[in-house]
């Protein structure tokens, strides 16, 4: 039987930190950040469908996305970043439903789902239960600003473009603060998959 978790948060909350930690006691990791930028790589269907809606302007010289700059335009622009979800969001379905099968049929006990837009996007469905990793709403702007080099506005309006975390907190079957120390965050993950009697 596997267990199949969801593990969330918001922008740099620390999703990446507790699936590192996670890797580390040998749980496969499912990024959906990783298979958002497999889906649009140079002659996936998901990257002529945005070239389509966005543009050749968007493109690096070498035919990459710019992602800095798609970025730029979808995290200020709620029409432009609800046509970019409805392009790469379906293909990132596809690929993340396709793995968690093989991993299933591989027959590993635990799976984690990495998926920033779980509650946005109305995935819970595919998980049994739901980790948020949680900061709070300042710590979340200095570590985003000091992570990708960004002005107090440009964090801002990243954050602002998905739920606020805590309205995330009531729909999680369990929370980790990630306000403390990298030592406090490991302690509250092992206690939740101890009281769930994964490890
Ligand atoms: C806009 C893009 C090009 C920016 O790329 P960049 O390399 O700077 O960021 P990265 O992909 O690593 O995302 C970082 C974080 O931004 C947040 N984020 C990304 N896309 C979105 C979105 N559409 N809405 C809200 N938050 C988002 C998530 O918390 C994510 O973890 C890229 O994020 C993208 O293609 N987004 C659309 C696909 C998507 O929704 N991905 C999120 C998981 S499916
Ligand atoms: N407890 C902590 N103390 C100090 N810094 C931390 C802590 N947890 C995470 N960080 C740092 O905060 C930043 C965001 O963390 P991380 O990349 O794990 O977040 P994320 O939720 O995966 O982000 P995103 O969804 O935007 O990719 C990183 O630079 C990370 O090193």
């Amino acid at each position: 039987m596997t267990t199949v978790l969801g593990l969330t948060g918001g922008i740099a909350s620390g999703k990446s930190t507790v699936a590192t930690m996670l890797r580390d006691l040998g749980i496969v990791i499912i990024d959906a950040d990783v298979i958002a930028r497999e889906v649009v790589e140079v002659g996936e269907d998901a990257y002529f469908k945005i070239i389509g809606a966005f543009g050749r302007t968007i493109l690096h010289d070498d035919r990459t996305i710019n992602r800095q700059k798609l970025g730029e335009v979808i995290f200020n622009n709620e029409q432009k970043r609800k046509v970019l979800n409805s392009i790469v969001h379906p293909a990132v379905r596809e690929k993340m439903s396709r793995l968690k099968m093989e991993f299933i049929e591989k027959g590993e006990k635990i799976i984690v789902l990495d998926i920033p837009l779980l509650f946005e996007s109305k995935q819970t469905h595919l998980v049994e239960k739901v980790i948020l990793v949680y900061v709070d709403r300042d710590v979340q702007v200095k570590r985003l600003m000091q992570r990708n080099g960004l002005s107090v506005e440009e964090a801002e309006a990243r954050i602002n473009s998905q739920m606020p975390l805590t309205e995330k907190i009531p729909l999680a079957d369990a929370v980790i603060n990630n306000n403390g120390s990298i030592e406090e965050t490991k302690e509250q993950l092992l206690a939740v998959l101890k009281q769930w009697e994964l490890i």
